[in-house]
């Protein structure tokens, strides 16, 4: 990590959380690492006061150091609620059990009724704040969101960001759209409290934003409302979050060779602690530093990392398989730079729609200077792939120069996020030619597997890498794939979502659920590795289905299971 001299100030935490990781730690100790779930420990609403819990947790009895299990579960049960409590149940009022005009082009019966079971599945994951945490704010980490909500499931009991853009699509396919601009407002009342979405809408999770889709959520429910008050009402927070990820840590200029400053943003996380949701885990990842400056500059990466939303890969990691080489604040990201050129896009057309000239003018050269800067900085003519850029450690200018030989030449899904906005191509080449390289470097990528696309190559055991298939990483690619132009390219993504389909009806057959995530080595495998059980409900994978049911539909003479 870099011992460069950075604007490093951090967030302090909250007394309520710092007791609650305090709590974490003697559960730990008492309960043993089986089965243990760290997030659980923040997640627990206080029944009373602070001051009261605390005196009562320092008169519980200690053997060797160690709280007794009875001892521990007692007063558990005095002082807190459930985890999860301080959100309650409630019906979408916007859900009907077969929306009109629902996946018009899913004619097999077998997959109809599947895709109505998972449309369904919405009423499980709605929720809202209680109104204790609105009445005592203070007895809980949950941040008090103003409107309803989904959350993605199981362990995630609270809104995510970038999860919440996939939701959205899904949302849009269950015409649930007063649903969906709730989540958008919950996330611009976000931005309004803290400059930026938090990773999650816990006070823990204030430190760190996600991959930035907001803008792209607000586009997505436009496109399909036609609501231009709505716009009117986000476009504020929009840009302001737009500042968040363009100055100060986040932006980073690089001079290429031809001498262009080119001005570029990165992951980095207001923190230097353990992650209160794991904090178990960094502690004990974090042994083996032997000084502080060591220890906090590896628990920033780790919180970077978290910020990516690609929580952990070998991707961030100069050595693939140690995870203590994590260098997340010294990469310039692909993907952030490919959403927030999006964001500057997005901004500028509803800039030009509400009659604001001045912001139009001023996002559409943001956005001509990004293309500019991804091109010369991120694309790689040999691969036919965009790539992340690494800065070197003891690069402490404040103007990096570029070297061709820091990008990562590494093989990851991210390579490809661009295609996502084929506009990212100009300059590059005449577009079909440059959309069959592309094409081309995926196939032989080793990306695509049995059952969809692989995050890596590397199998490393962490989530974000082989063979873990993510349904936004799916969703991303095969979005960009059909909108290439090419007849090629269309036939590919409906492949990988004919693929991705199959082995998501597999896994639910069998299961009984969606997954957070799957293996994508074989149809019906679900995903694995990582620092805790994988989950189910799952929100983007739910929408991400919902999505591609209804670009691609399904006859009713293509079959639902997997092939052999
Ligand atoms: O508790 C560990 C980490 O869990 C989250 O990350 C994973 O789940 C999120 C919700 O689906 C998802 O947005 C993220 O991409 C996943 O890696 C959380 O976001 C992390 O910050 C947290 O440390």
């Amino acid at each position: 990590s870099s011992s460069c001299a950075v604007d490093d100030r951090t967030y302090s935490t909250t007394p309520l959380v710092s007791f609650l990781q305090r709590l974490q730690s003697e559960a730990l100790k008492t309960l043993g690492p089986n089965s243990f779930d760290p997030k659980l420990y923040v997640d627990l609403p206080l029944k009373k006061d602070l001051s009261l819990t605390e005196a009562a947790f320092w008169k519980l009895p200690r053997v060797k150091g160690i709280i007794p299990e009875n001892y521990l579960h007692r007063f558990l049960e005095a002082y807190f609620g459930d985890a999860g409590e301080d959100l309650v149940y409630t019906e979408p009022e916007d859900f009907v059990p077969e929306p009109e005009g629902f996946l018009p082009k899913v004619f097999n019966p077998k997959v109809r009724a599947w895709a109505l079971e998972v449309h369904s599945l919405w009423k499980n994951l709605s929720r809202r704040v209680s109104d204790n945490v609105k009445s005592h704010p203070e007895r809980h980490t949950l941040l008090p969101l103003p409107e309803p909500l989904i959350i993605p499931g199981s362990r995630f009991r609270e809104v995510y960001y970038w999860d919440s853009y996939w939701i959205i699509r899904g949302l849009l396919v269950s015409k649930m759209y007063d649903t969906a601009k709730a989540i958008v407002n919950n996330l611009v009342w976000l931005v309004d409290a803290y400059g930026h979405v938090p990773n999650g809408a816990r006070v823990y999770y204030a430190s760190r934003s996600q991959p930035p889709l907001l803008s792209s959520m607000v586009m997505e429910i436009y496109t399909r409302t036609g609501d231009l008050e709505f716009v009117r009402k986000s476009l504020p927070s929009l840009i302001k979050e737009y500042t968040f990820w363009n100055s100060g840590i986040h932006k980073v200029t690089i001079q290429d060779l031809h001498g262009h400053k080119h001005s570029l943003s990165r992951y980095y996380a207001r923190w230097n602690k353990p992650r209160p949701e794991s904090a178990t885990i960094d502690e004990e990842s974090a042994s083996k530093f032997l000084n502080d400056s060591d220890r906090e500059a590896f628990f920033r990466e780790v919180a970077s990392t978290a910020e990516t939303g690609w929580d952990f890969s070998s991707r961030w990691m100069s050595n693939s398989y140690d995870l203590s080489t994590l260098s997340t604040t010294s990469i310039i990201p692909v993907d952030l730079n490919t959403y927030l050129y999006k964001e500057e896009l997005d901004i500028a057309f509803f800039a030009q729609k509400l009659g604001d000239i001045e912001t139009y003018e001023k996002f559409i050269e943001a956005s001509n200077a990004r293309q500019f800067a991804m091109r010369s900085i991120f694309w790689n003519a040999e691969m036919n792939q965009w790539l992340d850029y690494w800065i070197r450690s003891d690069d402490c200018e404040d103007v990096h120069q570029f070297d061709v030989r820091n990008q990562n030449d590494r093989i990851f899904a991210s390579n490809f996020i661009p295609i996502w906005n084929w506009r990212l191509t100009s300059g590059l080449g005449e577009h079909s030619v440059i959309v069959e390289r592309i094409y081309e470097s995926f196939l032989k990528s080793g990306l695509l597997q049995p059952a969809g696309i692989a995050t890596s190559v590397v199998n490393n055991g962490q989530q974000w890498d082989f063979p873990n298939g993510w349904s936004p990483l799916q969703h991303i690619i095969i979005e960009g794939l059909s909108t290439a132009g090419s007849k090629a390219s269309y036939g590919l993504a409906q492949d990988i979502a004919v693929r991705w389909i199959r082995t998501n009806y597999a896994a639910y057959n069998t299961t009984g659920a969606m997954h957070e995530k799957y293996d994508v080595e074989g149809c019906g495998k679900v995903g694995g590795g990582g620092e805790y059980k994988p989950q189910t409900g799952f929100g983007w994978s739910n929408g991400v289905l919902l999505a591609l049911l209804e670009e691609f539909g399904w006859s009713s003479d293509r079959d639902i299971e997997c092939s052999s």
